[in-house]
């Protein structure tokens, strides 16, 4: 079985922040210049407490006119820091959003090229959570807590120089008693955070997975009797959540006692200050600015501490998101050949593929075929025998563990997705269907085509008398999902659509639903004109569509094998004959 590399359900939060530069660099002009500005403000906070010393000197001593420029000058330094304040604000909401903006690009970009097989290997809440919750909450980090951030370790640098200039002794009282029960209180936190924050996130992505398959799975759910059981499961994850919760909250707890030790360190350095002063080895200035520059050491690291919890939250938000980013297995495996250097018709070739599903369920082993160009063959199997597996191999949305599928001897692998979409398309069962019109469902192929292109396609396939009947033409809206189409008219839908990609290949997987007279004549007319010139493999379902077919291919304990090949048997739009029976698409 091909490895398929797995997000972990815990992303990996090692050199985090090394990782995330390759993203910020193309933004580094702005960044910079945000981060002057909040050193900028960071400098007018820790000029404040010398220049209420200076002020609190000049009282005692009287000094009128040094009082009126102290005060003046602290007036103005308060008034840049709020201008500066507010300035940084603007610029890093700006930096921050145009990192954001990049980050869900590039993650949307990601999943729109992944592998099937990769997206089959994870729940679509959780791909969806590392999309969307988590660069919400990046993008709140960047916003709310980076410029608090920035601003607090600047402020507790700049603090600190304070503090050693107006007495060193009082520092190191400050440095020895009180900071390093600060520290471990803080990284007795920090360690129980990336557990707590990262088990939180976890147990949230589970239940947004569940709610996002509660919403898929809600037909099913409602009929099948089976919504107590499932809503049972979801109390179950919610209950699992509210723990993570718990956890989390008790952790955070533990930044209380950092409080508490800034509490005792104030009174003890006033009482020595005081002392110091009463013994003139000290003015009274100095103490007023080492009580004003701890208190401020003391709030940032209060601040900081608090900020860590934000910053662990981003921090596994942002591990999250890089490890979708930086998944080798969500990484498109399609090549760089192009569609023209490749003839429009030719023989599609499986080679010995084998492929097995990520949980070890082996499908096909050894397969070779050959469809030479303009081949029409019906695959058959009993449920479950690997008629999609090999369906979906064949248009190249499974890579196969070992062998290759080639078209004219080129790999599938090596196309290019445009390509790739040329060479093979695939008619699903199920034809994906997306909210808007018609129209706009069938502008979803390579090209956008315009509406001459789509009303051409229409007409080409016989479908024109179909889309009039429709309330509004091509301008009819499908509902959320397609649910206004029949299963008959997503088939209708996914046949134009390969009339308009004009794939070599078309590989059409039966609607096994009934479809009724009316709509499986449209369907038959169709597929008539679409395999005229191009090869038809038809996964049948039913018996009156492998009989209309040349050949059979049957898919038995995940080997092959097969009968003849004769003319195509379904009438075209132009001959308007349906002598032959045909399957209803
Ligand atoms: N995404 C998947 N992950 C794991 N196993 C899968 C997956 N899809 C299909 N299978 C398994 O692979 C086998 C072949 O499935 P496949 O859908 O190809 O069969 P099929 O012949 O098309 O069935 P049907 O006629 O019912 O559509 C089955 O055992 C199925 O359970």
């Amino acid at each position: 079985m091909a490895e398929v590399v797995r997000l972990a359900e815990r992303a990996p939060e090692r050199h985090i922040f090394r990782r995330v530069l390759p993203y910020l660099r193309p933004h580094r002009a702005i960044l910079t210049g945000t981060l002057l500005v909040v050193l900028g403000c960071a400098m007018c906070a820790a000029a404040l407490p010398p220049l209420v010393g200076r002020a609190a000197d000049a009282i005692v001593a009287h000094d009128r006119g040094a009082v009126t420029v102290t005060v003046l000058v602290l007036a103005a330094v308060v008034a840049a820091q709020i201008a500066l304040a507010r300035w940084s604000e603007l610029l890093l909401m700006r930096a921050g959003e145009r990192v954001i903006r990049d980050l869900r690009d590039q993650a949307v970009h990601r999943l729109a090229h992944a592998p099937l097989r990769f997206l089959e290997a994870h729940r679509t809440g959780d791909l969806l959570r590392r999309t969307t919750g988590e660069v919400t909450a990046l993008a709140q980090f960047v916003r709310r807590d980076l410029p608090n951030l920035v601003v607090v370790s600047a402020t507790l640098l700049l603090t600190s120089v304070t503090l050693v200039v107006y007495s060193w002794l009082l520092t190191l009282v400050l440095a020895v008693v009180f900071v390093p029960p600060s520290l471990l209180a803080i990284r007795v936190f920090q360690r129980g955070a990336e557990e707590a924050f990262g088990g939180q996130a976890a147990a949230e992505t589970t239940v947004a997975a569940t709610l996002t398959e509660t919403l898929t799975a809600r037909e099913l759910l409602q009929t099948s009797g089976a919504l107590p059981t499932w809503l049972g499961r979801v109390r179950r994850e919610n209950r699992a959540v509210v723990a993570a919760a718990r956890r989390t909250a008790r952790v955070e707890a533990n930044l209380e006692l950092v409080s508490l030790i800034e509490g005792a360190a104030l009174a003890t350095l006033l009482g020595l200050g005081s002392w110091l002063a009463a013994d003139g080895r000290l003015s009274i200035g100095a103490v007023v600015v080492f009580i004003l520059a701890s208190r401020t050491l003391f709030e940032g690291l209060d601040d900081g501490s608090q900020l860590i919890g934000e910053l662990q939250l981003a921090r596994t938000g942002l591990a999250r998101l890089l490890d979708l980013l930086e998944s080798p297995g969500a990484r498109a495996v399609t090549g760089r050949s192009t569609a023209s250097d490749l003839p429009p018709h030719g023989e599609l070739r499986v080679e010995g593929a084998s492929f097995s599903y990520l949980d070890g369920t082996s499908v096909l082993r050894g397969v070779d075929l050959s469809f030479p160009a303009g081949a029409r063959a019906a695959v058959v199997g009993v449920t479950g025998s690997g008629k999609t597996t090999l369906g979906k191999m064949l248009a190249g949305l499974y890579q196969p563990d070992s062998g290759r599928v080639t078209y004219c001897g080129t790999d599938l692998r090596d196309l290019s997705g445009a390509a790739l979409s040329r060479v093979v398309a695939l008619v699903p069962q199920e034809v994906h269907i997306v909210t808007g019109t018609v129209a706009d469902n069938l502008a979803l192929v390579p090209g956008a085509p315009g509406r001459a292109e789509i009303a051409a396609a229409v007409d080409r396939l016989g479908l024109r008398a179909w889309a009039d009947g429709l309330p509004d033409g091509l301008d009819t809206g499908v509902g959320v999902r397609g649910e206004r189409l029949s299963a008959g008219e997503r088939q209708l839908v996914g046949l134009a659509r390969a009339a308009l990609v004009d794939p070599a290949v078309l590989v059409l997987d039966e609607a096994t639903a009934d479809i009724d007279p009316v709509t499986a004549g449209w369907a038959e007319r169709a597929l008539g004109e679409l395999c005229a010139e191009r090869t038809l493999i038809v996964i049948a379902h039913r018996p009156a569509t492998v009989e209309s077919l040349p050949r059979t291919i049957r898919v038995a304990d995940g080997t092959i094998t097969e009968g003849n090949t004769s003319p195509c048997p379904y009438p075209t739009a132009s001959s308007g004959s349906s002598s032959i029976r045909s399957p209803r698409v």
